[in-house]
């Protein structure tokens, strides 16, 4: 059950080669920490875990599948959260906004219920469901997008810069919730250029600089990290 990504190269237009021949592998239970400088390619790169890029070169495969055979599956199989998910919601409210994945997978109406309730639980939103969406605060808004990606309970789950808009509490608490679905199995990969709370998390640390990984490291050193544009934690 792995995230397998070789060769992959995605140019837009004639003359940006966002990513460049990267070859990565994200592991079961496996805490990924993806960095790099703005416009190093980082969202491009993850935007292909799951099918919603497809690379001009490379291939990538979702627990031994290429995407590309199955975009449903993979779909399923890795939960993407994005920066700014502000149209990215389906419904009117939180709770069925959160339940709207659960649902099309079929599951019994006490599954999605405890699923939504659960994961409305790690984003610091319990007993608010019924609360309209477009009256929440942009960092609300945030967590149940997390909460969303939680209640489908991927094998993977891809969050691009989760924690910008989330306060402290929030933010410790989506970082207890990763490292349980790490240590249950679930390969995690976060994109940030900030390593303050994400450093001790991860197994590996990935640096992209010009679209290309320039670092893949446990426990990289500091100057290591400033020299390719990352802060160190
Ligand atoms: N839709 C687009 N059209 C044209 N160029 C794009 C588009 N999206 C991204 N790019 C370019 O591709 C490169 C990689 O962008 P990408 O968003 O993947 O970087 P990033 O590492 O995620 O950046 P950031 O940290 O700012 O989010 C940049 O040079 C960017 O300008």
């Amino acid at each position: 059950m792995t995230i397998t990504v070789e060769g992959y190269t995605y140019r837009y237009g004639e003359d940006v080669l966002a990513v460049d021949d990267v070859s990565l592998a994200v592991g079961d239970g496996e805490f990924l920490v993806l960095a790099g400088a703005n416009g190093s390619g980082k969202t491009t790169l993850v935007r292909g875990f799951n099918g919603l890029l497809t690379p001009d070169r490379g291939t990538v495969s979702v627990n031994g599948r290429p995407v590309d055979d199955d975009p449903v599956a993979a779909r399923s199989a890795v939960g993407m959260v994005f920066q700014d998910p502000r149209d990215g919601f389906v419904a009117a409210t939180v709770g069925s906004d959160v339940a709207f994945g659960p649902e099309n997978l079929g599951l019994e109406r006490a599954d999605i219920d405890r699923r939504v309730a659960d994961a409305l639980d790690a984003v610091r939103m319990a007993g608010r469901g019924e609360e309209r969406i477009d009256e929440l605060s942009g960092g609300e808004r945030e967590r149940v997008a997390i909460a969303g990606a939680l209640a489908m309970d991927p094998d993977h789950l891809v969050l691009d810069e989760p924690f910008t808009g989330l306060d402290w509490a929030a933010r410790r608490s989506v970082l207890d919730r990763l490292r349980a679905l790490r240590d249950e199995g679930v390969g995690v990969v976060v994109v940030t250029h900030d390593l303050r709370d994400v450093a001790a998390l991860a197994d590996r640390i990935v640096v992209l600089a010009d679209g290309a990984v320039a670092l893949d490291d446990a426990d990289p050193s500091p100057a290591a990290l400033a020299e390719r544009g990352v802060r160190p934690p």
